[in-house]
């Protein structure tokens, strides 16, 4: 585990003093987020908001994800929480982004704001978190290596950092900002070339399945930051997942596990059309790819991939009986919803941890599947395809597979991604227009 060179460490203990009220009304959410270094997490016009940041925890390498679920256990029972509202959201929360590859040079980051304001169920709260040094309690050996103190305020033996952020006020709506998207590390023909490989890895009998993605690159020349695009996001794609975390910001339809009071769920997405021009050649659409046999072979992999790795840490676990068809603004899917119980404890990053990749986004077998993406794909993903969302004080959280995004850099380049499930029978044109299809979102919330 790294630590953020330029934030202090602390040897004591990391103790957090949090506090949730609830508030009259928060809404609208997104217009008060951070412009720069937007923290959201919404879906339907609920969802939270954190600014701020009081610690941060960021790790790399093939245990990104089991460190960072480790030095939060060790934070959160130590934690000193108040929650006078009880939602899902509410208490202590981290927002996270991790990246896909084990060999990522991307760093993998659970964010705890200092403030977060949240709505769920027509309820509204503001949550305030920090730090607390020293040993009141004797508490020793606790917090974990991992964190780092965001505040940089010198603090009292024992005392809480007093709550600084001011709740903002909503900041009016701008224009979208523009970003002329070019081809990334693989231009079209590059990638209609690598699909082609890897259907003659497919029938060569190496692997069954393999995602293979692309990317577009533009500059942010825009002053006002996120936001604007994270309206465009929430407003075209209201029901994805709508997620900024440390400038990785997109709007994905895949749950990839949530985990609410002992209760496991996740949606599974791959196989994929365009939509149709009128009524009724869009349902004549979804009802092909609901018959097509290419993608619900593609489809039965990624279920079978998330199954196999829930079923150990869940008592039940029930999959939709059919695949079903879900419909988005851009794009037809095919869908299973998976919902069960939680039987050993886990933590929804402990089930984060053991999930991901899922077929969805890496390929069958994932050993095989994994090198071939290095290979055919000559790339690093970032963040793109790896698991984005937040965890409470009690383990329970959202994650979605970060799709449909891109990565914002500070200095403004912007990367965005695409891939498609290829299998046996797949066309490489075919899947060179999924992923224009699949860009939409993005390349629309930059004004294209
Ligand atoms: C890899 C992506 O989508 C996955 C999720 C849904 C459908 C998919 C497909 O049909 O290929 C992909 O498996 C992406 O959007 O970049």
């Amino acid at each position: 585990m790294t630590h953020a060179a330029s934030r202090t460490h602390h040897a004591a203990p990391t103790r957090l003093v949090v506090r949730t009220e609830p508030v009259d009304e928060i809404d609208p959410l997104i217009p008060r987020a951070d412009p720069r270094t937007p923290l959201l997490w919404m879906r339907r016009g609920e969802g939270i908001v954190g600014l701020g940041e009081t610690l941060r925890i960021e790790s790399s390498g093939p245990d990104r994800i089991e460190d960072a679920a480790a030095a939060w256990r060790s934070i959160a029972a130590v934690a000193d929480v108040d929650d006078r509202v009880g939602l899902p959201g509410t208490g202590l929360v981290a927002f996270g982004a991790f990246a896909f590859a084990d060999e990522s040079a991307s760093t993998s980051v659970l964010t705890v704001p200092e403030l977060v304001l949240g709505r769920r169920d027509g309820r509204a709260w503001v949550t305030r978190i920090s730090l607390a040094t020293g040993d009141p309690d004797g508490l020793d050996e606790t917090g974990g290596p991992g964190a780092t103190d965001a505040s940089g305020a010198p603090d009292a033996e024992g005392a809480a950092t007093p709550p600084g952020l001011a709740i903002p006020e909503p900041a009016p709506k701008r224009q979208v900002p523009r970003v002329t998207f070019t081809p990334g590390a693989v231009p079209p023909e590059a990638y209609e070339a690598a699909v082609a490989e890897a259907v003659r890895r497919i029938d060569a009998g190496v692997l069954e399945k393999v995602v293979l993605a692309r990317q577009l690159v533009g500059e942010l020349h825009e002053d006002a930051g996120l936001r604007a695009a994270i309206n465009r996001l929430a407003e075209d794609y209201p029901d994805t997942w709508v997620f900024a975390v440390d400038g990785l910001i997109g709007a994905s339809p895949e749950t990839l596990v949530r985990v609410d009071h002992g209760t496991v769920s996740a949606r599974v997405l791959a196989g994929t059309t365009s939509r149709g021009a009128g009524e009724a050649s869009d349902r004549e659409r979804a009802t092909a790819l609901a018959a097509s046999t290419k993608d619900l072979a593609e489809h039965a992999l990624a279920v079978a991939s998330a199954v196999k790795r829930l079923a150990p840490h869940t008592a039940r676990l029930d999959a939709s009986p059919e695949p079903f068809t879900l419909q988005l603004p851009n794009l037809w899917h095919l869908a299973t919803d998976l919902k069960g119980t939680l039987g050993d404890g886990s933590s929804s990053l402990d089930l984060v941890q053991a999930v991901h990749p899922t077929a969805a986004v890496a390929g069958t077998p994932r050993r095989i599947a994994l090198p071939v993406i290095a290979v055919l794909e000559g790339f690093d993903r970032g963040r793109y395809a790896g698991p984005v969302g937040w965890i409470d004080g009690d383990g329970d959280g959202e994650w979605a597979i970060a799709l449909r995004c891109a990565q914002v850099e500070p200095d403004g380049r912007v990367t965005a991604y695409a891939g498609c499930g290829i299998v046996h029978d797949s066309v490489p044109s075919d899947e060179l227009a999924e992923t224009v299809m699949k860009f939409r979102p993005i390349v629309e919330a930059f004004g294209g």
